[in-house]
């Protein structure tokens, strides 16, 4: 990729969209176009048209979407499955008219059966029934990557997928009841710090499994896949399946998730465990080896990361 050349990075104020840009400038790319929802609403067919013909990019980053943890995945399924499909759908679409050179679709490792063989490797794809908390979100995500395959397929594009695991990072989202697992108890458990409370009630039963990956590792890994020419990364890939899982390669469950935090953040009340509230899917681990075949391997450990979050969070709030 050459330096000055024109990326468009949508979404590129939430969690992963400004990771991909500190990581962009990191390795000294200097053009790259950022509109906001004000700005540009992806929703907007007319207008996503108008703006790849007179902004013209060379590469896109499709890190703009609708996303929530499990509470707001199920309690909001038609905004999920609009939303996303709109977005990509449009972004998708226009790339290919307007000729970029290449695109990266961000997915999400929720695309794979629920109870898919753990490691869950690429080729698990649709080969059985989705977690039902998230299943509209899984199907548009699913529906990009067969987007991207599609356009690939027809039109000779250089339409590429990632699916990574649950993130966490800088610019996460703390709402407490829309966001992923990570900001909310940061923000649960620093709460019931500073209030003394004598006890914290937790969502789910604490044994489902989840790997978490540093947003700032994802960003590092995302461009080095946009890194790569047409042929190489094509070549990296097998026939089917062209997406690319993006990961640790190793999970925790959240019972030890919780202790890990309620140790950073110093509360010393007990933990209760509000069972009505779903588990989701039991596990969901990725295998990562397509990425490890290419030289990647995550850098920050989940304590290190978590310390950084943390620290982030006390600075922002
Ligand atoms: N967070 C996670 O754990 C995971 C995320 N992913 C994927 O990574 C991608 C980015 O997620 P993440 O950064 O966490 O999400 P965020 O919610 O932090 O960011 C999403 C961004 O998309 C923008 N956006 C959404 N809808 C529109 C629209 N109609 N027009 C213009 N901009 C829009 C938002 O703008 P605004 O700020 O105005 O709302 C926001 O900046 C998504 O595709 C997601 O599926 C995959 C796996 C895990
Ligand atoms: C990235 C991914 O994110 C979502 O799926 P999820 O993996 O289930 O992610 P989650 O972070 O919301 O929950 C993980 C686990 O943690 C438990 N849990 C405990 N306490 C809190 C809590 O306070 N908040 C949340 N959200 N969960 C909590 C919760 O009950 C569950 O067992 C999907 O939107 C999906 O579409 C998707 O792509």
């Amino acid at each position: 990729m050459d330096k000055s050349a024109k990326i468009y990075v949508a979404g590129h104020r939430g969690m992963v969209g400004s990771a991909i840009i500190r990581e962009l400038n990191k390795k000294g790319f200097r053009n790259i176009i950022k509109k906001t929802r004000g700005e540009l609403d992806l929703l907007n067919q007319q207008a996503v048209a108008e703006f790849f013909v007179q902004a013209k990019p060379d590469y896109v980053v499709l890190a703009a979407a609708k996303v929530g943890g499990i509470f707001a995945n199920n309690e909001y399924p038609a905004d999920f499955i609009y939303e996303n499909l709109m977005v990509q759908t449009n972004v998708i679409h226009q790339a290919y008219k307007t000729q970029v050179k290449q695109l990266l679709f961000l997915g999400s490792s929720c695309i794979y059966p629920k109870l898919a063989e753990q490691p869950m490797q690429e080729s698990a794809l649709l080969t059985g029934e989705l977690e039902p908390t998230n299943e509209p979100y899984a199907i548009a995500k699913i529906a990009g990557i067969k987007l991207c395959e599609s356009y690939n397929r027809q039109y000779g594009t250089d339409f590429r997928a990632v699916m990574p695991t649950n993130l966490y990072g800088p610019n996460d989202n703390y709402d407490l009841q829309n966001s992923h697992v990570i900001p909310g108890l940061i923000r649960r458990i620093h709460q019931a710090k500073t209030n003394n409370d004598k006890a914290l009630k937790i969502w789910g039963t604490g044994s489902a499994m989840r790997e978490f990956l540093y947003v700032d590792d994802l960003a590092e890994a995302c461009v080095m896949l946009m890194s790569l020419g047409k042929m190489e990364y094509k070549q990296s890939l097998p026939a089917r399946n062209s997406q690319v899982n993006i990961g640790t390669g190793s999970d925790i469950s959240i019972n030890e998730l919780v202790a890990i935090l309620v140790d950073i953040i110093g509360y010393k009340g007990k933990i209760k465990w509000d069972t009505s509230k779903p588990d989701g899917t039991p596990r969901k681990l990725l295998d990562v080896s397509r990425m490890t075949s290419l030289g990647w391997n995550a850098s920050t450990t989940l304590i290190d990361g978590l310390r950084l979050t943390y620290r982030r969070y006390l600075e922002t709030r």
